[in-house]
């Protein structure tokens, strides 16, 4: 389970998160979602440890990412899409990962398989594509079978088929009873994968239910029109008309 609690993140004189609490249950997948520049991505920097929060406190079964003892088994993370080294093979990277954290071969070459990135494992992963990267990122969150995924746009980027297989996995790992949070503007896609939905606006909570609860009662009766709904006063960069 992640617990954040009145989390706040300064930057200067911007409040990236502006005490913020939430919960992402276990055994459940937890969209996380807010309009660009919500502070969606500081959040999660902060639950692993990344960002170190002015106030307030975030943690992973009870512990915050510092004090515990295994991070990539106890949390596997995805943040930054290009996290991996240009000119290192995927399969380099994946074993990188896995030595300095004791965890075997055999498991580098699972996840390869689990994310379909054998015909690529040995490319340098600077000639992926976008959906390759996504693929490679989701690789080395799962490496060391973490209890909590934390994944920051999974899908973006991905085919239809990667699409697919991303929602089947997230619901898959959720229902051997691990966390996922996973933040994406696909709200189409998150009806459809996500049990919960955490929206923020302006580094702010502004609702935190299931699907079905925020979704009844909203006029059209889709996630996307609640969500416009519930942002609609948080929203900083909105684009003009187009004629
Ligand atoms: N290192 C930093 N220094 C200064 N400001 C920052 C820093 N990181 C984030 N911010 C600011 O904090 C706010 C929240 O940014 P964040 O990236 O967390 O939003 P987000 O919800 O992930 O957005 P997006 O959907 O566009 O990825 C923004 O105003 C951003 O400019």
């Amino acid at each position: 389970m992640i617990s954040v609690t009145a989390l706040t993140k300064r930057y200067g004189p911007t409040t990236a998160v502006d005490g913020l609490t939430f919960t992402a249950p276990s055994g459940a997948v937890t969209g996380f979602l807010g309009p660009n520049g919500a502070g969606k991505s500081t959040t999660m920097r902060m639950i692993v440890g990344l960002e170190r929060p002015t106030s307030g406190t975030a943690t992973v079964d009870g512990r915050p990412y510092a004090e515990l003892a295994a991070p990539l088994r106890t949390v596997g993370v995805m943040l930054d899409v290009r996290s991996a080294h240009p000119g290192r093979t995927a399969f380099r990277h994946l074993l990188a990962q896995a030595r300095t954290h004791g965890i075997p071969r055999s498991r580098v070459d699972e996840v390869i398989a689990l994310t379909g990135l054998e015909a690529v494992a040995h490319r340098r992963a600077g000639t992926f594509s976008l959906g390759m990267g996504q693929r490679l990122g989701i690789a080395g969150a799962l490496l060391g079978d973490p209890g909590t995924l934390i994944l920051d746009e999974p899908v973006n980027g991905l085919d239809p088929d990667g699409v697919l297989w991303v929602r089947d996995l997230v619901r898959r790992l959720a229902a051997e009873g691990r966390t996922v949070l996973l933040s994406s503007h696909l709200m189409h896609e998150l009806a459809l994968c996500a049990d919960r939905v955490v929206v923020i606006g302006q580094g702010r909570l502004l609702a935190d239910a299931t699907v079905p609860e925020l979704v009844d009662g909203t006029e059209g009766g889709s996630l996307e029109e609640a969500y416009l709904q519930l942002t609609a006063g948080a929203v900083q960069y909105r684009g003009g008309d187009v004629r």
